[in-house]
């Protein structure tokens, strides 16, 4: 009996032994870190992850550190009230709290600390729960919020959030300062805006169906322009908690455009003007011919004045195209901004980059002061890049960098300068043969090439030349009255090739004028001097100075302008040669 009984305490003794060894394991694999606690605040248990949280081992801490050991300075009195709290009247303590514990590296961890009392003893057991990074997210969210509270509190335009039912539910300071009135003052309509009765142009459920909504208008209270973007306030779960409205005044901008406006109205009444009274147009802008094929000019430059867009104007040489690029600038927005023509082939390459950018004092041996260069010069206005197909490859990248609104730097200069130019080219060069060969880069031709003008030469448009005659002849003063040019000789003229074109014509009527006799070098139809001024024969001084003209003028045109191959060719030097052009009147581009 007493055997049995043996057994029976046995039994129930190793059943005891292996649910406290089961509870020891769930004890000790807890994933959360435990501690007991007793009374004298002697920590008689831990798990393993307190041992990782705290630094510490089973052997360091189990019955020999004091629980208060780990608190933080600040904590420690409440801890210790709560400790004795909860064994003298249990139901007064809180059961879970948040205090800061220090571990072995000195580093500090927020801890959510639940406790309970193991009935019938003094002693707790406590879970800490490592809150520290909950925490860290908390503060950052209310750092944010912070930022963004001194964002909107700063921000100079006017902002308000308001509810579905038109509710105000804040707006920020420089509102508050405008209406003399807080978000508790009444709904949305009447504190912003002055009415009795929702905005006409609110679309207050648009807004709270999730859409974002602009407008601009007129605000009647102090009559300034505002945008208006009002934006749905969004809930986690998707709905719509709230409408916030911002509010800038525009009307700065406002005022400019419609200044813009008005005068791209009058422009384009002025282009109608000058349509409508040019249906037979003989004049425009000081361009002189009524042909069809220069009422196609005309046309085209209405067209690039109102555009703005960068022009080529593609044609012989002296067939006008520096007068329709003036034109061009004339009838544009830009007409009370510089004209500034170039003529790139004069540039010697090595003086490019200063001519077209400037430098500033001391940027090289003779710099003694800052020079603007040709595009901060036609700044606002139009630059004018005669011959444009000079313009060296390594140049044409620096322009289009320029040209693409990065600026430049002039030479010495550090900061970067940008001005807002319109470009005009013109050139009696084959641009895309010169891009085929590589002598133009295509960005750049591109960039040039948006509103093309071709000038027609002068022998294909033979009908003009009467009037171009007339035009030369009654602006060139003469003592005396002008001589007439009879039929035959107006005959000759439509007949010549005229490889000067325009200046051509004027500089033969110049000749007429000031020699008294008319030369056409090259006339195919024989010489018709003789019979223009019948029975005066010129003397010996006249023919050689014609002759020489007529060499000088023949040269420049096979060396295409270039004064200093045409200097050489002749076995003159350049200021010899130059100093005869001017004598004769002669361009020699
Ligand atoms: N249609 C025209 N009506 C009146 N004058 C003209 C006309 N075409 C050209 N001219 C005159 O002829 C001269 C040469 O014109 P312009 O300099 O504009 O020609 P261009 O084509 O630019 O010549 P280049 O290619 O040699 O620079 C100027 O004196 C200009 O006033």
């Amino acid at each position: 009996m007493k055997d049995s009984q043996n057994v029976v305490w046995q039994e129930r003794a190793e059943k005891a032994e292996e649910d406290a060894r089961f509870y020891r394991m769930i004890f000790e694999k807890s994933t959360a870190p435990t501690i007991v606690i007793e009374a004298d605040y002697t920590i008689s248990r831990i798990n393993e992850r307190v041992e990782e949280l705290l630094g510490y081992s089973k052997e360091e801490i189990e019955g020999k550190i004091d629980w208060l050991r780990f608190a933080v300075k600040e904590d420690l009195e409440r801890m210790m009230r709560y400790h004795h709290l909860r064994r003298n009247d249990p139901a007064a303590a809180p059961g879970e709290y948040e205090c800061r514990l220090m571990n072995r590296d000195g580093q500090i961890h927020d801890i959510l600390i639940k406790l309970d009392m193991i009935r019938g003893t003094t002693t707790s057991v406590a879970t800490l729960v490592n809150v520290t990074a909950e925490k860290e997210v908390v503060k950052t969210l209310r750092q944010r919020e912070a930022e963004f509270r001194a964002i909107v509190e700063h921000f100079t335009g006017f902002l308000y959030t308001c509810h579905r039912d038109y509710r105000l539910a804040y707006i920020n300071g420089p509102l508050g300062e405008r209406t003399g009135k807080d978000a508790n003052s009444g709904p949305c309509y009447e504190v912003v805006y002055g009415r009795t009765e929702p905005c006409l142009w609110c679309e207050n459920d648009e807004v709270f169906s999730g859409k974002t909504l602009e407008v601009e208008r007129l605000d009647p209270l102090d009559e300034r322009w505002y945008s208006i973007v009002t934006t749905p306030i969004g809930g986690e779960d998707g709905s719509v908690l709230l409408r916030q409205t911002v509010m800038v005044d525009i009307t700065e901008r406002k005022m400019a455009e419609e200044r813009m406006r008005s005068r791209a109205a009058l422009l384009m009444e002025e282009n109608e003007r000058l349509k409508s009274s040019m249906k037979d147009r003989y004049r425009f802008h000081g361009i002189v011919g009524k042909s069809p094929e220069m009422q196609c000019v005309y046309d085209r430059i209405l067209q690039a004045a109102g555009s703005g867009a960068a022009v080529v104007i593609r044609g012989e040489s002296g067939t006008g195209k520096e007068l329709v690029a003036q034109a061009i600038h004339g009838l544009s927005p830009r007409a009370d901004k510089p004209f500034v023509p170039v003529n790139c082939g004069a540039i010697p390459e090595t003086l490019m980059e200063s001519e077209f950018f400037g430098y500033k004092k001391g940027a090289f041996t003779g710099a003694a002061e800052d020079k603007k260069g040709l595009l901060e010069m036609a700044g606002g206005g139009t630059l004018f890049l005669d011959e444009v197909g000079e313009i060296p490859l390594s140049m044409q990248v620096k322009l289009l960098r320029a040209l693409e609104g990065n600026g430049f730097r002039p030479l010495g200069g550090r900061e970067h300068v940008r001005t807002d130019i319109r470009i005009i080219a013109a050139t009696h060069r084959n641009m895309e043969g010169m891009v085929a060969e590589g002598r133009m880069r295509q960005d750049f031709f591109y960039r040039l090439h948006i509103i093309p003008i071709h000038l027609p030469a002068l022998r294909k448009r033979t009908s003009d030349i009467p009037l171009l005659v007339e035009h030369f002849l009654s602006a060139m003063e003469h003592d005396g009255g002008l001589p007439k040019l009879d039929a035959r000789i107006m005959e000759a003229f439509s007949k010549y090739t005229w490889p000067g074109n325009v200046r051509e014509l004027q500089n033969v009527l110049q000749r007429y004028v000031t020699l008294g006799s008319l030369d056409l070098p090259l006339m195919e139809e024989g010489d018709v001097n003789g019979e223009m001024r019948p029975g005066e024969i010129q003397n010996l001084k006249e023919r050689l100075f014609m002759r020489e003209r007529e060499i000088l003028m023949e040269t420049l045109r096979r060396c295409k302008g270039h004064r200093g191959h045409t200097a050489e060719m002749l076995g003159i030097d350049r200021r010899t040669l130059e100093r005869k052009m001017a004598r004769y009147d002669l361009r020699g581009e």
